[in-house]
């Protein structure tokens, strides 16, 4: 098995202003000493108001973290109000973009059509996609949820070469998971991650598949990181709520490094 370095990244969705974003940057920075960042990456996802702010901070101070954006535009530029585009996101110096979060597909009827052209927008301008897939609880219950996740996942890399998908980071979410307390257990994580995983190997060969991050996501917190992160094809966590507390964060990101806490 390949040795996959965990990612733990911050979603904040809809959180925070610029001066916050630096504030909370701040904290977690100086409580994450360097040593950590050889065993885990680390990046916060603010929303697209609070990049640069964050650009300036991680560039000006050196730090090791990284950030990425919520979402990205299919389009590279044009009439498309509202939108931001990959070409801005690189030029702010993103590493990773979110794309289809389960908050984009039911909000804004977000498809897999349209989440495939967001993967390739991403990667088209150097930009790492953390692809979410997941089911909602309806599908859990029938027992379908790993055919469900494992379909989102190939609607997503359709038409991608192998050495495209080698780039895309997955994070497992079930909805029925996300901001409600109701963690996935560690078995149901690796349940999904594993068979997501194994359909990468099916399509685009071992190597790659050992290669590609799988993260799981929904109520994340520094109290259960280190039993999902000890699960075979569980490679870290896209963390919401506790993302937003700085300690809670770096804490979690330790954890996620194997500790001690710092
Ligand atoms: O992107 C993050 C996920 O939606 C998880 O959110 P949560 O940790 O608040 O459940």
């Amino acid at each position: 098995m390949a040795s996959r370095k965990p990612l733990i990244a911050g979603n904040w969705k809809m959180n925070l202003n610029h001066f916050e974003a630096i504030a909370l940057v701040q904290k977690i920075a100086f409580a994450l000493p360097a040593k950590y960042f050889e065993k885990v990456d680390v990046a916060v996802i603010p929303p697209f108001t609070d990049i640069r702010s964050v650009q300036t901070l991680v560039d000006g101070d050196k730090l090791l973290l990284t950030y990425g954006a919520q979402d990205i535009s299919a389009h590279d530029a044009g009439a498309y109000t509202g939108e931001v585009s990959g070409p801005m996101l690189a030029k702010l110096g993103c590493t990773f973009v979110v794309v289809g979060h389960s908050e984009r597909r039911e909000y804004h009827h977000e498809d897999d059509e349209l989440v495939n052209r967001k993967v390739r927008a991403a990667l088209k301008h150097g930009l790492t996609p953390i692809l979410c897939v997941g089911e909602r609880i309806e599908v859990r219950e029938q027992g379908t949820h790993v055919e469900h996740c494992a379909a989102q996942l190939l609607a997503a890399l359709k038409g991608l070469k192998a050495e495209q998908v080698r780039q895309v980071v997955v994070a497992y979410e079930p909805v029925w998971a996300i901001g409600t307390g109701r963690v996935a257990t560690p078995a149901d994580a690796q349940e999904v991650c594993g068979a997501l995983r194994a359909k990468l190997a099916e399509k685009y060969g071992a190597e790659i598949a050992d290669a590609v991050r799988v993260l799981y996501g929904g109520s994340v917190k520094s109290g259960n990181i280190a039993d999902l992160v000890k699960q075979d094809d569980v490679d870290g966590a896209l963390v919401g709520g506790a993302s937003l507390d700085g300690e809670e964060f770096a804490k979690l990101c330790a954890l996620a490094a194997g500790g001690p806490l710092p």
